[in-house]
């Protein structure tokens, strides 16, 4: 088992002295289990560990509460409660990962661990679930618009994939987020370049979804699909690297890739507040965006949004922000545990 664990992850409190029974939250992607405790709003004594690492997720957890000095059961400060997210299916008790080998069941990890109670859900839905918690610091508003108090929120997200979430208000301020699959709804195109592009792309895909394009792969294959269109052979880039020529302006085929998926993004971001009535605004979460920095804030992507012929009207109310927060999907864990 590894001993090593990464510093405090920037922009969260560092050792602050321990509160009674904080709930012990894990985010754990196919690569990264990222660790905190919750009181509240304040995420405290974050860790990455790395998922190879270790053989369970009881070993991960277990090596995180000693890191922090709260191996012991008894321990003053020790969880109580846990909140996992994980990038998978859950439909269960028995919990297998998309990208990992790590499978557990929910109450042998929770009896193993000593906590009196763990909640598992979806890392998407998690995100979502942030959404009431964010400060204003938190998130970034791109366009005009206002949120209508009490309303569904529409929550979109392009990583490894494209996560597509809705919140629901219901009594006593607690929200449910819903758990579709939005992001392999069918893309539509709004020009001749976009047709080509999803043409070309329908050589290689049976069904072009949303998530062929608004994804880290998706932006390689928007890159990949402009470049032959103009009968170029495309580099083998990863879709940091497209970003990166983008930001640069060093290549074409790069830059027009980044402008048509924030403008992809503002339709199917526009389609997911038509659908859901989204009035209290449309969040942006996932890795790619905040990376695009200003090209995000420059482009079609608000442009696009509103684009809905005689629903711009509709549109237009509608804020649309960017999570800037670093672990959104650790708040989101915090109202799924029912922390204050
Ligand atoms: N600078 C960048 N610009 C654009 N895309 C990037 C950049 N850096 C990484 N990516 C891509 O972002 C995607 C990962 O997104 P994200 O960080 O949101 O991870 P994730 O979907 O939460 O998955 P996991 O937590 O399992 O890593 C990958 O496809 C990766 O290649």
């Amino acid at each position: 088992m590894a001993a090593d664990l990464s510093p405090a992850i920037p922009g969260t409190a560092g050792n602050a002295a321990p509160i009674a029974a904080p709930i012990l939250v894990a985010d754990i992607g196919g690569t990264n289990a990222r660790f905190g405790l919750i009181d509240g709003r304040i995420v405290r004594d974050t860790r990455v560990l790395r998922c190879a690492d270790y053989a369970s997720i009881e070993d991960a957890a277990t090596a995180y509460l000693a890191a922090v000095g709260l191996a012991a059961v008894g321990t003053p400060g020790r969880p109580r409660r846990g909140a996992f997210a994980v990038a998978g299916p859950v439909t269960g008790d028995h919990i297998a990962m998309t990208n990992l080998v790590w499978q557990f069941s929910v109450n042998r990890v929770r009896d193993a661990l000593g906590l009196d109670g763990l909640v598992v859900i979806n890392d998407f839905t998690a995100v979502a679930l942030s959404v009431p918690r964010l400060a204003d610091e938190d998130r970034r508003q791109i366009g005009e618009g206002a949120p209508q108090a009490g309303a569904v929120v529409g929550v979109l997200g392009p990583g490894s994939g494209l996560g597509v979430s809705g919140l629901v208000p219901g009594a006593n301020n607690r929200w449910t987020a819903l758990s579709g699959e939005g992001g392999h709804v069918t893309m539509a195109p709004i020009s001749d370049r976009e047709s080509a592009v999803l043409g070309q792309l329908r050589k290689s895909f049976e069904h072009v979804s949303a998530e062929r394009v608004l994804s880290g792969p998706g932006l390689v294959n928007l890159y990949s699909a402009l470049t032959i269109l103009d009968g170029r052979e495309p580099a083998a880039l990863t879709p940091a690297q497209v970003a990166d020529n983008a930001l640069a302006g060093s290549e074409p085929h790069c830059v027009e890739a980044v402008e048509m998926f924030c403008a992809m993004l503002g339709t199917v971001a526009g389609n997911l507040a038509l659908t859901l009535g989204a009035r209290g605004g449309v969040y942006i979460a996932g890795g790619i965006v905040p990376k695009l920095g200003t090209l995000f804030t420059h482009s079609r992507f608000r442009k696009r949004f509103m684009e809905k012929g005689r629903m711009r009207d509709f549109l237009a109310p509608i804020p649309t922000y960017v999570i800037t927060h670093d672990l959104p999907a650790f708040l989101g864990l915090a109202e799924a545990a029912g922390a204050e």
